[in-house]
């Protein structure tokens, strides 16, 4: 029986590491700030928004949520991003994706400054994060990585399979596992035998977006499992991993909810507080 690794317990002790670090920064006069941008009117983008806008107050870092009608030209976007980027009191900006499918997302991601951009989906970021020079890494990924410190699983050497290959969460996952000495394999929709590859995993991590997409016959006995996923399946939030079959397979492995979800958002309130201190040059 696989256990079950607790993310929203891990959640809360980042928190606290957090709550200290801000509390340091205050002591300098500075009070790390965190602006939202929300567009259009999905509603699960309003719900994660208001998620984290309360993680961030619990924690003392200050947070806005801006919010602008679906039919908002990009251009008003990118006049507002220029601003804030001119913001010495604004140090971290997350611009909550997906956008109205009339914005070019790359445009307006990285028409955040690369110091203020805490998703670390700036180009500049992203190249940064594949030579190995990190600086703001993508939170949901670093939130795995911190997962596996806790909870003291060394991956070194390991096999780690992603299935996934999207720029927030599969790429970057890859590169962090590849700079742990992870032997990483990545799988996607146009792979062949995918089943012959995971079940060579002993680090297998679902980041698919599709409910229960990985089941037992995917898995081989004794592999940490993460469930990256997060679906709304009848009102229910359920993950990539069919964990009622794998569970019994696995070593550990992550629930959805409760797993990665609340460990993306400690790592948003980490990179804050990292972008502050760098701000600062504190
Ligand atoms: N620029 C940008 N950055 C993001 O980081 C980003 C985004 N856009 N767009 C949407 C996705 C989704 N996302 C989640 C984070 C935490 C939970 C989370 O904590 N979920 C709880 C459950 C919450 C519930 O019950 O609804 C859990 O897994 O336990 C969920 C979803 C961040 N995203």
């Amino acid at each position: 029986m696989g256990t079950i690794i607790d993310g929203a317990y891990w959640a809360g002790v980042s928190r606290q590491e957090t709550a200290q670090k801000v509390q340091a920064l205050k002591e300098k006069g500075i009070t790390p700030r965190l602006v939202v941008l929300l567009i259009g009117d999905h509603p699960a983008s309003a719900s994660y928004v208001r998620g984290k806008e309360k993680a961030a107050w619990s924690v003392g870092i200050e947070s806005e949520i801006m919010r602008f009608p679906a039919e908002t030209d990009e251009q008003v976007i990118l006049d507002t991003l220029d601003q804030l980027n001119q913001d010495p009191h604004v140090h971290g900006i997350l611009v909550q994706l997906p956008l109205p499918a009339h914005m070019n997302e790359q445009r307006v991601v990285s028409r955040v400054s690369f110091e203020k951009d805490v998703d670390g989906f700036h180009e500049r970021n992203v190249g940064a994060l594949s030579i190995g020079t990190n600086r703001m890494v993508p939170c949901t990924p670093l939130g795995v990585m911190e997962l596996l410190r806790y909870e003291k699983i060394d991956i070194t050497g390991m096999h780690a399979v992603v299935i996934g290959r999207s720029n927030i969460v599969g790429k970057p996952m890859a590169n962090l596992l590849l700079q742990a000495n992870a032997t990483v394999t990545i799988c996607h929709s146009r792979t062949k035998d995918m089943r012959t590859l995971t079940r060579q995993a002993d680090l297998l991590v679902a980041a698919v977006g599709i409910p229960r997409f990985v089941t037992a016959p995917d898995v081989k006995e004794g592999a940490v499992i993460i469930d990256v996923g997060i679906n709304r399946v009848d009102g229910k939030i359920c993950g990539d991993v069919d964990f009622s079959s794998v569970e019994p397979v696995a070593s550990r492995i992550t629930p959805v909810p409760k797993g990665v979800g609340p460990m993306t958002i400690a790592m948003l309130l980490a990179n804050t507080v990292r972008a502050s201190q760098i701000q600062h040059r504190v």
